[in-house]
């Protein structure tokens, strides 16, 4: 049984910055992102996220969408685990694989598949399939040769197609997906596409950031609207919203 649940969570960073002096006398909003705020301690910070409450349960494909800076990655990170609330709580059942920016957990001096060796680590892969894990990345990503330099010498193109290669091998209960839709080059897009659209069918709960309107219709049947930090709209989507 999977499932995510969020009680009025809250999420502000502290943040120095030259500026602070002077936006520490308000509470300011400006444009867009969240709100810019201080406290008494005379600390500035961003309230990223304000007050989510959320219930998410097997079955659910959330599109989270929300103009830039309204919390949709930061949501994405704590739902993830990687940052904790400031305030509020956060239950989760169920394995979680992330696609983000694809960058945590890759040593760069070290090859690509030793590399694929620390990542199968992080994942939690069974290792006794090392070696054929690492023969379908091989397969997957194209690399070839490549997989025995270090990731340094690799194009960001390339690095992106081993760390693909390697997070969407094998399904996860909760997959959590940041607008990485468009990565690599246009024949490799196609095949990361289809793979996505694999691992997607077998998670139990989805929750993909994205501000493409044909990849929410496509995969989402329900939609989380963000603004400044805050969830203004849940609703359930059939096709176009
Ligand atoms: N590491 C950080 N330190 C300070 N503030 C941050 C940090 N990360 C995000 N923020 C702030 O948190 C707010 C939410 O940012 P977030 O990246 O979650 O927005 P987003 O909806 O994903 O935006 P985009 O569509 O541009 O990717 C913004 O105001 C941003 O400035």
């Amino acid at each position: 049984m999977s499932k995510i649940t969020l009680n009025n969570l809250c999420l502000d960073f502290p943040v120095v910055s030259e500026t602070g002096a002077s936006l520490r006398k308000h509470l300011v909003r400006i444009g867009t992102g969240g709100i810019i705020a201080s406290d008494h301690a005379k600390t500035t910070y961003v309230k990223a996220l304000t007050d989510v409450n959320l219930s998410l349960v097997e079955g659910d494909r959330v599109g989270l969408i929300g103009h830039n800076g309204a919390g949709k990655s930061t949501l994405l990170r704590v739902l993830a685990g990687i940052y904790h609330p400031s305030a509020g709580t956060i239950r989760r059942e169920g394995s979680i694989r992330t696609l983000f920016e694809l960058g945590v957990g890759v040593d760069h001096e070290l090859s690509g598949r030793k590399n694929i060796s620390r990542l199968a680590r992080l994942y939690n892969f069974n290792l006794a399939n090392l070696d054929s894990d690492i023969n379908k990345i091989e397969e997957f990503s194209e690399l070839g040769g490549y997989l025995d330099l270090p990731v340094r010498s690799y194009s960001s193109g390339m690095q992106l197609r081993l760390l693909f290669a390697v997070a969407t091998l094998y399904p996860s209960d909760i997959l959590l997906i940041d607008e990485v839709f468009g990565v690599g080059d246009s024949g490799f897009q196609v095949r990361a596409k289809a793979r996505i659209e694999d691992i997607m069918r077998e998670a139990k709960i989805v929750v993909m950031a994205s501000h493409s309107k044909e990849i929410i219709s496509s995969f989402c049947n329900k939609i989380i609207r963000m603004e400044a930090g805050r969830v203004v709209e849940l609703k359930n989507i059939k096709g176009d919203f």
